[in-house]
């Protein structure tokens, strides 16, 4: 499986909220960390390459920033500086330093002394800042700063609970070894995209794929290199279709794939790129030649998704009986739909 984020670090949670996350929960951490610093605004302020986002703000009336403000990427204001450097940032008196002349949190608002600490996605990428300001200067104690750390690490177990659960929830629909959806995320992906279909009515189709003789090349060169055919066949399967549509793996040396057609003849177009795909693989030769029998079943919206498949089952079926004849008188075999290409 690829190691690539399974939730969205560039999505701002407000636009997408999370069932995970209690912003009732961080509003009162908030609104806590302000009560405690005596600090007039208190933020969680979330970073995507939009800008800044208040997601949580404290609920007080000399807080000039509510939730769901959003300030440009290009603007210097404090919480831009914790997520370059990705570290804490304390000034007590922005007046002294000029390079918060341009900050408008500084000469618009007349804030004067800010403190955050950056908080991170379970990546590692950062998702932004929890911070108090005031409007006067300040001279925090240790005790405070370390009082903020934790409420960091707070917030950011509550980050990492979305990443574990995004995570358990890919790993529960896919097949480890293919990288494709395991039987029962195709079924219940299938199951939407029917639905989906039927209701823009839009034409679907049902690929069902077998490796031929894949047993033999289990026993000729062993189950690793049957676990690489397994692999070639579900990445070719992926590349082969629209990204929209759904691949599975349902078996041992089986696979399906649910794909979105305008003209019928779409489907055969699909079938020989995925036969020429993998006749192409095999002239790589890194790996023993084989081949595939292909079934196909036009989607009827009335029946369900195993009936589908089994149709595109007994399609398929049907062209590996006709392999097997082909295999015994040559002259057939290139009117069979099948591809045997030897490395
Ligand atoms: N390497 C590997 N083999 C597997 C895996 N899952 C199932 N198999 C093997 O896949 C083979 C499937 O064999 P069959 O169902 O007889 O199919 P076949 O040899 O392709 O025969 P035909 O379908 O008639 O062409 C069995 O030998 C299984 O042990 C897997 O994850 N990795």
């Amino acid at each position: 499986m690829s190691n690539k984020t399974v939730f969205n670090t560039d999505i701002f949670l407000l636009d997408e909220p999370n069932e995970l996350i209690s912003t009732e929960k961080w509003q009162k951490t908030v609104d806590l960390l302000a009560r405690l610093f005596e600090a007039p605004a208190g933020f969680l302020v979330q970073y995507t390459d939009k800008g800044f986002q208040v997601t949580i703000s404290s609920s007080q009336e000399t807080n000039p920033y509510p939730a769901g403000i959003i300030i440009g990427p290009e603007v210097n204001i404090f919480c831009r500086r914790i997520v370059e450097t990705r570290q804490e940032l304390y000034v007590s008196n922005a007046l002294v330093d000029t390079c918060w002349d341009s900050n408008p949190e500084v000469h618009i608002d007349g804030f004067r002394s800010y403190l955050g600490v950056p908080i991170f996605w379970p990546n590692g990428d950062p998702f932004g800042t929890f911070c108090v300001m005031d409007y006067k200067k300040t001279d925090y104690k240790s005790t405070y700063l370390e009082l903020i750390r934790h409420l960091k690490d707070i917030l950011e177990s509550d980050l990492s609970l979305i990443g574990a659960y995004a995570e358990m929830k890919t790993l529960a629909i896919t097949d480890p070894l293919s990288g494709v959806h395991n039987r029962r995320g195709f079924m219940v992906l299938a199951e939407q995209r029917i639905k989906l279909a039927k209701r823009t009515d839009t034409s679907l189709g049902a690929f069902y794929l077998d490796i031929d003789h894949f047993k033999a090349i289990n026993d000729e060169y062993g189950h690793g290199v049957g676990d690489e055919v397994i692999r070639c066949v579900g990445s070719v399967l992926t590349q082969c279709v629209r990204q929209s549509d759904v691949v599975g793996r349902i078996g041992g040396d089986e696979f399906v794939a649910l794909v979105m057609f305008d003209e019928k003849e779409a489907l055969q177009v699909v079938k020989k790129r995925i036969i020429t795909a993998i006749a192409a693989r095999n002239q790589q030769g890194n790996l023993p030649s084989f081949t595939v029998s292909i079934g196909i079943a036009e989607i009827n919206y009335e029946d369900s998704i195993s009936t589908q498949l089994d149709m595109a089952d007994k399609d398929m079926l049907q062209r590996k009986a006709e392999l097997a004849k082909s295999l015994k008188s040559p002259e057939t075999e290139a009117s069979s739909g099948k591809t045997r290409c030897e490395s």
